[in-house]
């Protein structure tokens, strides 16, 4: 399926400059709860840039700090210091800075169960103030891109989980946000529904609007994500572009898999070069120009694999998250 969304206004309305494509900037923002001895600081700086059609995953452990972040850009909470601009509208103070927001958080929960889909968006529609025959156009062609077309007059409670997921994103982009604020999107979901909401969140992305992804399936943001930012006790402990992340993180060491078996000769030429043989496997950690000596001396032996050590997302947070250097994986 492709997605023929409509391409997403990435000009900042109060300073076109280099910075016209940040959807989404903000600057040290910290959130306390509490007062006096109960006083609990939840949010103590943080700082976030998203550009127009770039997926930003947003990663914490319970109780980092993600959903106080999250509020205080969707306008729900304010505050105690720092800044958001959404589109370079200040959501506290001008309330058009949400038009630019879409936001599916909690579930499916901006759903009405008891309307049917094509009436969840021309209620939705409606509300982010479109007139009423643009709010059914759009929801029309929302139905088609997301294919619930044939669902259109199913009331919400009866459809599947994975439906009412692709429908909570659609009426999340009726009034076509320049952000969407996007929590747990395949969270429950079998893997073929899993797999449609993340075709659709790619081209969403795509079409150019920015999303700021907050989930703990951590596969999936190392899917998804272009950037990720790490969450601790409500401070940035990570920002990088995920796959650089994920190379800082894993190692260098080579696995050489082979069928058949040295001849003595070849054993010590391996081993002479710092390589480890064990059965059908060499694990070698030497200079990458050394590999290729390596690998000629098992000729004629058929290879199998040579693979690098490399680090996933989930490896990388929890290092991150209790606290490790970057060093390379042991
Ligand atoms: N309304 C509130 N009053 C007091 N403390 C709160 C309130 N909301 C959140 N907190 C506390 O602030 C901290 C951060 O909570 P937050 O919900 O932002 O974390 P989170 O990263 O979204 O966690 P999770 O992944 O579990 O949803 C937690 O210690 C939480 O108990």
């Amino acid at each position: 399926m492709t997605l023929d969304l409509p391409s997403f206004p990435t000009t900042q309305p109060e300073s076109p400059s280099p910075a016209a494509a940040v959807a989404l900037a903000v600057h040290h923002l910290r959130k306390s709860y509490g007062r006096g001895k109960k006083r609990f600081e939840a949010v103590r700086d943080v700082s976030l840039t998203i550009q127009a059609g770039e997926v930003l995953a947003f990663l914490g452990p319970n109780g980092a700090g993600k959903t106080t972040t999250i509020k205080m850009i969707a306008g729900l909470i304010r505050p105690d210091s720092g800044q958001v601009r959404i589109a370079g509208l200040d959501p506290h103070r001008q309330s058009r800075a949400l038009k630019q927001v879409g936001a599916v958080l909690e579930g499916n929960r901006n759903l009405y169960w008891k309307l049917t889909a094509l009436e969840n968006l021309d209620y939705f529609g409606v509300l982010r103030g479109l007139p009423s025959r643009l709010a059914r156009q759009r929801g029309l062609k929302l139905l088609e891109q997301f294919d619930l077309t044939a669902k259109r007059q199913t009331p919400v409670q009866k459809l599947s989980r994975g439906m009412q997921q692709k429908l909570a994103i659609a009426v999340a982009l009726i009034h076509q946000p320049q952000l969407l604020l996007l929590d747990e999107p395949t969270l429950g979901l079998d893997v073929e529904a899993g797999e449609t909401v993340k075709a659709l969140v790619r081209q969403i992305a795509q079409s150019g609007c920015a999303i700021l992804l907050t989930t703990h399936q951590l596969d999936v943001a190392e899917e998804l994500s272009d950037r990720v930012a790490v969450i601790r006790q409500g401070e940035i402990i990570a920002e990088k572009p995920t796959q650089a992340l994920i190379r800082q993180f894993s190692g260098s060491t080579y696995r050489i898999t082979f069928e058949g078996s040295l001849s003595d000769l070849q054993k010590q030429a391996i081993a002479a070069l710092g390589a480890v043989i064990t059965a059908e496997q060499i694990t070698f950690a030497g200079e990458p120009a050394q590999l290729y000596q390596l690998l000629d001396q098992l000729k004629p032996l058929p290879l199998v694999a040579v693979t690098k050590d490399q680090a996933d997302l989930t490896q990388v947070f929890l290092k991150l998250v209790r606290g490790e250097s970057t060093s390379p994986l042991a």
